[in-house]
């Protein structure tokens, strides 16, 4: 991404918590300068004052980008901020918030909903975006380039989608997280030190995760850990029987949530 533009006209974050840090580091760390950024937020963190950018001052009047990255519960507050904005990309993170919330309380703004997840601050997020009837072809290829540059952008047809996308890869790494959690208590139920157990945990979901980012059918690279009467499908013969439900569950409950929090 050259942030050549966007270092001139500048970007706004309103609210700058753990997602927003997470995107804003990967941009810090892609070529964002420090000094273009103005954020907005009620108790910056020490990261966040240690990154040089500007905090709680007057933005510029017309940011190239200003994201929005409140809770979709504090978003009436928040919004007003952004009122005196112009000629901007609005592009918001928010959870559950629809596209016509933000038109309601903003006026006629162009503006990009996303769905990012927190591997952004490793430059290895993906977001799934969509725009509103304003935002242009221009202004979708520079959603996709800012938040491409913390990661992998999809484009979605329709608004609709984003419910779906927050349980899956919205809310996804958590889940990941909760495998590694599991993977490595089980270990050291089996004896291992919690060191250990954690540590094979981690780099078997890091590495497994490495594996089916090559593209190959996650079910074949299954298969290919799987002998015959073996150890692993002693171990699937359980996890298959209770995964493929929990899983659908989980997903759905949290769409369902998203859907909830669009009011
Ligand atoms: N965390 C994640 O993995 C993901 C989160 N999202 C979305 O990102 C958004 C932020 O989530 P997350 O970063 O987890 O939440 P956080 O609570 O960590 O971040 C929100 C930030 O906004 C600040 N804030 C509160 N009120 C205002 C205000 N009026 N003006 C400006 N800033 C304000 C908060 O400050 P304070 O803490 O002092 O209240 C906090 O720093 C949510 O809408 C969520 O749905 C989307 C995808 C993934
Ligand atoms: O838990 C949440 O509501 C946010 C949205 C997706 C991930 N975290």
């Amino acid at each position: 991404m050259d942030f050549t533009d966007i270092n001139r006209r500048g970007v706004v974050l309103l609210g700058c918590g753990k997602m927003g840090s997470a995107m804003l580091a990967g941009w810090l760390e892609g070529g964002l300068a420090p000094a273009s950024v103005t954020v907005i937020d009620p108790a910056p963190s020490d990261w966040l004052r240690s990154t040089g950018v500007v905090l709680n001052a007057d933005p510029p009047a017309a940011p190239a980008v200003t994201l929005i990255a409140v809770k979709p519960q504090m978003m009436g507050e928040a919004l007003p901020a952004l009122r005196g904005l112009s000629d901007t990309l609005f592009v918001t993170v928010a959870a559950g918030t629809p596209i016509a919330a933000y038109e309601a309380a903003l006026g006629e703004i162009r503006l990009v909903r996303a769905m990012p997840n927190t591997p952004a601050a490793v430059g290895r997020g993906i977001t799934a975006i969509v725009g509103n009837g304003a935002a242009t072809a221009a202004d979708l290829d520079l959603a996709e380039g800012f938040l491409g540059a913390v990661g992998e952008v999809v484009r979605l047809d329709a608004e609709a989608q984003v419910d779906a996308v927050t349980g899956v890869s919205g809310s996804g790494p958590a889940y990941v997280f909760h495998m590694i959690e599991t993977m490595a208590a089980a270990g050291e139920a089996e004896g291992l030190s919690r060191e250990l157990a954690l540590r094979l945990a981690r780099a078997t979901v890091a590495g497994a995760g490495a594996l089916a980012m090559t593209g190959e059918d996650p079910a074949r690279l299954r298969e290919n850990v799987t002998s015959p009467n073996g150890t692993t499908q002693a171990g699937l013969e359980v996890l298959m029987a209770e995964l493929p439900d929990l899983m659908a569950r989980t997903v759905a409950a949290a769409a369902r949530r998203s859907r909830e929090l669009a009011g």
